[in-house]
Parts: C-alpha cells; sequence; structure tokens
C-alpha cells in the first residue's frame, strides 16, 4: 500500500474538480485530483459558461487557454408549436467585464483545466484510482483509492488537511457524508444528439415549447450542432436505437436526417436535488456532488464553478493561517440557498417547456401579454431571472453590524442617505462586484481583477482608503495582504497618484474610464467596499467607517493575524 501526503484531496476529475485544483495550485496549495475513469469524459455534457464563471477562469490563469473553445453571446430563445418567440435571453449588459451568456464545448474545456495543473509542482491528476474509503481523523484526512495495474489491484492512501467531493450527481462523498439529496428527479426522458458541420447554421439556442414534442436546438463552437428531444412516457428508452425514430424526430429539423454526421448520442433525465449540507469535518462536497439541476438556464456548470470560487478561497485563508476553521462553514451557508434557488427557476422553466396543448395555448397568450410590458420583456432578456448569488449569511457584513441600533434609512437614487442600507434592496453587500476597464500607474485599460489581484481589497471612491484607518487596522492591512486602491474618476488619477505616495501603506489609484466605477457608486450611498476574494462585496459604508466596516470584516471572515493574543 502506498501514502501520499498533500494538502487538499480532491474526488473526481470534471470541471469543478478540476477548477479547484487549478485556483488551489494558483495560490501555491499541494492538491492531488483522484479520477476513477481513466481519462476526462470526451462527451459534451454543459453548454453555456456565463460571465461569473470566466472570472474564475481568469483567476485560475486559463481564460485564453479555453475562450477558442466558446462563443459569445448565446442567445437563447424559447418558441412555441409554431416556431413564434415566447420568450428571449439575451442580456447584453457586461458588468461583470466579459459578455453574460457563452455557448461552448465542455470535453475540451475539461481538457485544458486538466492540462492547467501541468503548471504546479504539487498539484496532480490521478487516473484510475476508485475511492473506496474516507476517514476524518482530527487534524486531517485519509482518502483510500483502488487502483488496477497489470499486477492486479493496488490500494493507494492519501492524507490531506481536507478532502472535496466533485465526483458528480451519485457522489461517493455525499453518500460518506450521510445527508440528505432534497428534491425531486422528474422520470422525464430526453435524448440529446451532437452532430459535426452544422446542418442548420443558426448560432444561437432555441428552447422548443413544441407540446407535440419539447425539444432543443443549439449552435455550438467549432461547427457543432445538438438537439435534445423530450421522449413521451409511452415511449420506451430503447426507440433510440432506431434510426427510423431517430430520423422521424430530426425531420421537422433538418432537410436530410440520414446525411448528419452524430458524434454523440445519449438519454439522460433531468434532476434537482440538492444535499442538506455541503461540509462534514474535514469533507466538502461541490458540483453535481452537491446540487444537480435541470439544463435548461445552462447553469448546473457554471453553479458547480461557483462552488469551487467559494470553497477555494477559503480553504487557502484556513490552509495558511489566515482565517479559523470556522471560515468553512460559511462555505455552506451561501452556496447551499443559491443552488437551490437556481434548481427552482429550472424545474421552473421545465415546466413550461413540458406544458401540454391547453397548458401551452394558455402560456403563448400569457407570454405574449408578458412581451408588451418592458419590465417583464427585459426579466428575461437582461438574465434577470437568473437568480444571482447574493449571500446574506457568511463573509458579509449587515448594517445593523456597522452601526448598532440605528434605524435603517430608506435610500433612495438623488436623496442623500446618510448611511448605507445594507439590507435594503439597493446594498450591494453579499453580490459580486463589477468588473469595468480600468487605468493604473502601470496598466492601461485593464480589467478591474488584475488591479485587485484575488485575495482582499480595500477600496475607496475618490479619496485614500487609508485616511480613515487606524495603526492597528493598517497592521492588520499589512498581515493579511489586503489591497487598498482608490476609485478615481480618470482625470484625477494623477493628481491622487502624487497626493497619495506618501500614504502609510501603497494605495493603487485606479481610474475609471469608463464611468462605471462612479455610477455604480452613485447609486449606492456608499464610498468604501471591502471586496473578498472571489470578488463579492463583504461590506459596504462611509468612507468615515473603515475602521468599524475592516473589523467586522475580520470577525464575519474569521480572519486570524489580529495581532491581538
Ligand atoms: O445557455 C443556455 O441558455 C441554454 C441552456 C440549455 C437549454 C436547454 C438544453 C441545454 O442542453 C442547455
Amino acid at each position: 500500500m502506498t501514502t501520499i501526503d498533500t494538502d487538499v484531496v480532491i474526488i473526481g476529475a470534471g470541471p469543478v474538480g478540476l477548477t479547484l485544483a487549478n485556483l488551489l495550485g494558483v495560490r501555491g496549495h499541494r492538491a492531488i485530483v483522484l479520477e476513477a475513469r481513466d481519462q476526462l469524459i470526451d462527451y459534451p455534457r454543459g453548454v453555456g459558461i456565463d460571465d461569473e464563471a470566466i472570472r474564475t477562469l481568469c483567476t485560475a490563469g486559463l481564460w485564453e487557454q479555453i475562450r477558442p473553445y466558446t462563443v459569445p453571446h448565446h442567445i437563447a430563445r424559447m418558441v412555441n408549436g409554431e416556431g413564434k418567440v415566447l420568450a428571449v435571453n439575451d442580456p447584453k449588459s457586461q458588468e461583470f467585464g466579459f459578455p453574460r451568456k457563452h455557448g461552448f464545448i465542455q470535453p475540451l474545456v475539461d481538457k485544458e483545466l486538466a492540462a492547467g495543473l501541468a503548471r504546479f509542482p504539487d498539484t496532480e491528476l490521478r487516473f484510475g484510482h476508485k475511492v473506496i474509503g474516507l476517514e476524518d481523523h482530527d487534524d486531517h484526512i485519509a482518502v483510500t483509492a483502488e487502483r488496477h495495474t497489470e499486477d492486479g489491484a493496488e490500494t493507494v492512501t492519501i492524507t490531506g488537511r481536507y478532502a472535496v467531493g466533485c465526483e458528480g450527481g451519485s457522489s461517493f462523498t455525499r453518500k460518506w457524508m450521510g445527508v440528505d439529496f432534497e428534491g425531486k428527479s422528474p422520470s422525464t426522458r430526453w435524448v440529446v444528439v451532437d452532430v459535426e458541420n452544422d446542418p442548420i447554421g443558426t448560432p444561437s439556442v432555441y428552447l422548443g415549447a413544441d407540446p407535440r414534442r419539447p425539444y432543443v436546438s443549439i449552435g455550438l463552437p467549432q461547427g457543432i450542432r445538438r438537439w435534445e428531444f423530450m421522449l413521451h412516457d409511452d415511449e420506451p428508452t430503447e426507440k433510440v436505437n432506431d434510426p427510423d425514430f431517430m430520423r422521424s424526430l430530426l425531420k421537422r429539423h433538418v432537410p436530410d436526417p440520414s446525411a448528419l454526421e452524430i458524434i454523440n448520442q445519449r438519454t439522460f433525465t433531468h434532476h434537482g436535488r440538492v444535499a442538506t449540507d455541503f461540509r462534514k469535518g474535514r469533507v466538502f462536497i461541490a458540483g453535481d456532488a452537491a446540487h444537480l439541476m435541470p439544463v435548461w438556464l445552462g447553469q448546473g456548470w457554471n453553479t458547480g464553478i461557483r462552488d469551487a470560487t467559494n470553497l477555494s478561497w477559503k480553504l487557502t485563508a484556513v490552509l495558511q493561517g489566515d482565517a479559523d476553521d470556522a471560515l468553512l462553514d460559511t462555505y455552506t451557508a451561501e452556496r447551499r440557498k443559491h443552488a437551490a434557488d437556481m434548481i427552482d427557476v429550472n424545474m421552473a422553466a421545465g415546466s413550461v417547456m413540458k406544458m401540454k396543448p391547453l397548458g401551452g395555448w394558455v402560456r403563448d397568450r400569457a407570454a405574449s401579454a408578458l412581451n408588451l410590458v418592458p419590465k417583464w420583456k427585459s426579466y428575461f432578456t437582461e438574465l434577470r431571472f437568473k437568480p444571482m448569488p447574493r449571500y446574506v449569511s457568511g463573509v458579509v457584513v449587515d448594517q445593523a453590524t456597522l452601526t448598532p441600533g440605528r434605524a435603517r434609512p430608506s435610500f433612495k437614487h438623488g436623496k442623500l442617505a446618510p448611511f448605507i442600507d445594507s439590507a435594503g434592496e439597493n446594498s450591494p453587500v453579499g453580490l459580486q462586484f463589477i468588473q469595468p476597464r480600468v487605468n493604473t500607474a502601470s496598466q492601461a485599460n485593464v480589467l478591474l481583477d488584475e488591479v485587485t489581484g484575488d485575495w482582499w481589497t480595500l477600496a475607496t471612491w475618490g479619496t485614500n482608503p487609508t485616511t480613515y484607518l487606524t495603526p492597528d487596522d493598517l497592521d492588520l492591512i499589512r498581515r493579511h495582504r489586503i489591497n487598498l486602491i482608490s476609485f478615481m474618476p480618470e482625470t484625477q488619477r494623477a493628481w491622487a497618484e502624487k497626493r497619495y505616495a506618501d500614504s502609510p501603506l501603497p494605495v493603487t489609484v485606479a481610474g475609471d474610464t469608463s464611468g462605471a466605477l462612479k455610477d455604480w457608486f452613485d447609486v449606492r450611498a456608499c464610498g468604501l467596499v471591502i471586496l473578498r476574494p472571489d470578488r463579492f462585496v463583504a461590506a459596504a459604508s462611509l468612507t468615515q467607517q473603515a475602521s468599524r466596516t475592516l473589523v467586522a470584516v475580520v470577525k464575519a471572515g474569521s480572519l486570524t493575524r489580529t495581532g491581538k493574543a
């Protein structure tokens, strides 16, 4: 038996496990990924990457490698049985630095994620390792895997500080944790067909809410066309092996179904399930191991990447002694609710897709009426129906903590608000911060994350962020390597760079070339934000509240290194 030691053992080399391993590698940790298969899954599954996930891929240093396997602005249209468009999902904004939706080819992206691990001396991907045992000792975990060699089976034990199960819906790790996988698995089956040399050539996504047979038709990169067809309850699954049956499905979509170059055909069912807890002791689950959702908004892949993003910085903070173990409890608190909300929206979208003729008639009329109301129309077009992560508990600081006892003022744009309403609709706390392009003394026209880096940031609008910080605060900022940034109109940058040159700690002045940062601060009545390593807003306040806000974030994040015994 062989025993190996690492920091984090990751079970499963799907996109979530590989992304997590890359994020840990980028931050200098050791990680071993154990994969039961002998190679990565080579058939396409997910087809949509969103802007939040791209931000993570940039942090992992892999976006440039992955970009060639994507197509931007993947518009989705829901059409009825007559091909009439009922709803369009075509968000035009780019608040996080990239188009909101991209189509992609998952196996090629997974391959780049796997290749990315070669950059790190202490991360490793081990194929053919089937996990058969997991033990949580108080100060470490031990994962046992079985490996088949030419001489028979070998047992390998990997010890680490933490284990993360990313091995999909039938997760060994989740079962080991003994948590429930709540929700539903509707019995509806779908057959998916991918073909080369797209015989249609339309670039986007069509969700065919056709009462005769719901279908999906998607234009993907590299000339691939995907179709998905719902199987009726009285159609046995084996029917999809009958070429005549498949041709009958395809013939409504393409003139000559017999001439298609099929590269993949599979059947699947949708699930809407979420684990009751994503953590047990030193063991975590992420991605499909923690939640399964139908495909309708293309969010299964992205929701898993969000888990990896959230968990990776927290593991880093604890592994390098920056935070107590309590920080890791915020992983379930932050990620579970969002995954559950995403499942609900996807299950609802599935019900709309599968409506029978009478329900479909009502739906079509309702959709026509809703599209006449601009507010409702934008609900679809701007992706507002995709629940954005908003963390209300976890590493976030609410207004009551900053100004105890003070009644929450109501803030409306255009009125002076004395204190930010952190719990209100307009509060940025718990939301992802925007990512416009900025200029600094050393970087021109760069995305903001290149300036903030991938750790903590304390930023103010229009002032020097050190002004209201005490010597103790500055010490804390130094210990935690918190980046200090002053956002300025670009016209003010040269002045600020000169003026802030003697600051007690270095301050980067970021020139707001597009006005996006000014607009952001303008409607939120706060002058200071503390951004987490995943670029979510941990706290927002008036600039003069800097010290109190910092202390509150230290508490919410279970940060150590406070310098106080
Ligand atoms: O990214 C999108 O909007 C499409 C997601 C989708 C919808 C239906 C089936 C499927 O495989 C993906």
